[in-house]
């Protein structure tokens, strides 16, 4: 199987999946490589998952469509195997690592081994394909499910992730006293988890006697489904409302579901009501969530609500050094930039360009140097070459504005239409290597001047109006792929 494989069956399943459902599902996997045997009529994709929840749930919603979407793409059968990943190894040393006849000659197919398994390969500590949503692999049968390794200390802060670090910490420091409920909103692969088990784990360390528990917000439902099912809603009361810290991630999942609601309303309230603490994560702010009864919306709002930005190159290039020291790795630091300016998605991407750059580093047996990190992310680049051009921006941007595309070229000034065109503009200048002059000239022969002041402008709006930063994070991620 090519990883080239992997990355066509995600552009379809991305193309045909709502963006949540894959950007939470599918878009953290790594399948490994199965070379397929002689006789063999159907290719193997073997994908691990971190936990028993996520496998079940993968294999029973999106196995199929999985499988369908590699066959098409491959042009012959393919066959999914999901298996339950072991829990991760610390790193043995590199030594230990190459096995003895990995000589030039059979690096490529150890190195493809590497890069597509990513719990074979040395796992990037709290990496997202070894524990994509933190739903910790390393103490088994903790009640908290919290993540051990995902603390204030492996965070790095920086101005993207400034008011919601300062929040947490505060939060964890006292507890069920200001910001309550802390609510933090932000794009895929932030740190928004990351965070969160932050906050448990530093209240644990305090003091352990605390009653935390972080719980993805589909485990929340799934908890209601069984108890509903069952008849035991005491239980799930006597489960939630005695906690001293409740942890809930992707909240935005709770739409539709109005049982759901109705019980973790039930539980807010008893929480709050006692002074225990709530922390919610989620892909937009309390307000931008739809199909959430409004009683919950505004009580979401009704503590802190703080956003985690897109990392800046600098805080970029500072988690990439700290993720390959971890690693006891050094990494230089045109190399990090090189990484930095070309994974500008999340930080979940840029640890899965430093987990394979580390790989072919090691099973190449060479330096790390930018020759070798452009060879070790060529797929990757060229996906990214492939898709963002100003004209697929301009597309993308007049399809969400639902604006027609010529009218990115067009003359006409009325804001319905000059505001996407500006965004469109802000995001050509942003996510290729357009200048400002030959961006004018692609939106109809405008002046340089008219996209710098598009630039600031959006720029500027941008950190101080949610809504807009929102959007903004949208396109990204979809022009992203
Ligand atoms: N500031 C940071 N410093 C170090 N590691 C980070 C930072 N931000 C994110 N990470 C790492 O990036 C990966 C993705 O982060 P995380 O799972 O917390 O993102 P998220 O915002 O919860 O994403 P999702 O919305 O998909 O759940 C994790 O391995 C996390 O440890």
């Amino acid at each position: 199987m090519s990883s080239d494989l992997w990355l066509r069956g995600c552009e379809r399943l991305a193309a045909e999946l709502p963006e949540q459902q894959f950007n939470t599902w599918i878009r953290p996997l790594a399948p490994e490589l199965r070379a397929a045997g002689p006789g063999d009529t159907v290719e193997v994709v073997a994908v691990q998952v971190p936990n028993r929840f996520k496998l079940d749930w993968i294999r029973s919603q999106y196995a199929g469509r999985i499988e369908h979407a590699l066959s098409e793409v491959a042009g012959h059968p393919v066959r999914l195997e999901l298996t339950l990943a072991p829990r991760a190894e610390p790193l043995p040393g590199a030594a230990e690592r190459s096995p003895a006849n990995s000589g030039p000659a059979n690096a490529a197919s150890l190195l493809g081994a590497a890069l597509e398994r990513p719990n074979g390969a040395p796992p990037l500590t709290a990496g997202p394909a070894a524990n994509p949503r933190g739903t910790n692999p390393a103490p088994a049968a903790t009640t908290h499910r919290l993540n051990t390794a995902l603390t204030f200390d492996t965070l790095v802060a920086g101005r993207a992730n400034q008011m919601a670090r300062t929040a947490a910490l505060h939060v964890a420091g006292a507890p069920g006293q200001m910001y309550n409920p802390l609510f933090i909103y932000g794009g895929v692969g932030l740190g928004k988890t990351h965070l969160v088990h932050a906050v448990g784990n530093a209240l644990l360390k305090d003091n352990p006697q605390a009653r935390v528990l972080y719980l993805h917000a589909e485990q929340f439902i799934s908890d209601v489904v069984k108890n509903y099912q069952r008849k035991t809603f005491d239980e799930l009361k006597a489960k939630y409302h005695s906690l001293d810290l409740l942890l809930i991630d992707d909240v935005q999942f709770f739409a539709g579901k109005d049982r759901t609601q109705e019980e973790f309303f039930n539980a807010f309230e008893a929480l709050l009501t006692k002074r225990a603490h709530i922390i919610m994560t989620s892909d937009t702010y309390p307000k931008g969530l739809v199909d959430i009864d409004e009683r919950l919306t505004s009580r979401f709002d009704a503590g802190l609500t703080v956003a985690i930005e897109p990392p800046e190159l600098e805080m970029r290039v500072a988690i990439l050094m700290r993720k390959a020291a971890a690693e006891h790795t050094e990494m230089p630091e045109d190399v990090a930039f090189f990484i930095a300016k070309n994974v500008r998605a999340n930080v979940r991407e840029l640890e899965g360009a430093l987990r394979k750059v580390l790989a072919y580093s090691r099973f190449s047996h060479k330096d790390i140097n930018i020759a070798l990190a452009r060879e070790a992310l060529k797929d990757l680049l060229s996906i990214q070459n492939r898709q963002i051009g100003v004209e697929n921006i301009q597309k993308t941007v007049a399809d969400f504005y639902k604006i027609k595309v010529a009218d990115m070229y067009s003359k006409k000034r009325p804001a319905s239409i000059a505001r996407p065109r500006q965004i469109a503009m802000y995001l050509a200048k942003d996510m290729t290597k357009k200048s400002l002059p030959e961006i004018g000239e692609l939106f109809g022969g405008r002046d340089h001047t008219t996209v710098l002041h598009a630039v600031r402008k959006i720029g500027a709006e941008r950190s101080t109006n949610p809504e807009l930063n929102q959007q903004l994070h949208v396109l990204e991620q979809t022009l992203k792929g």
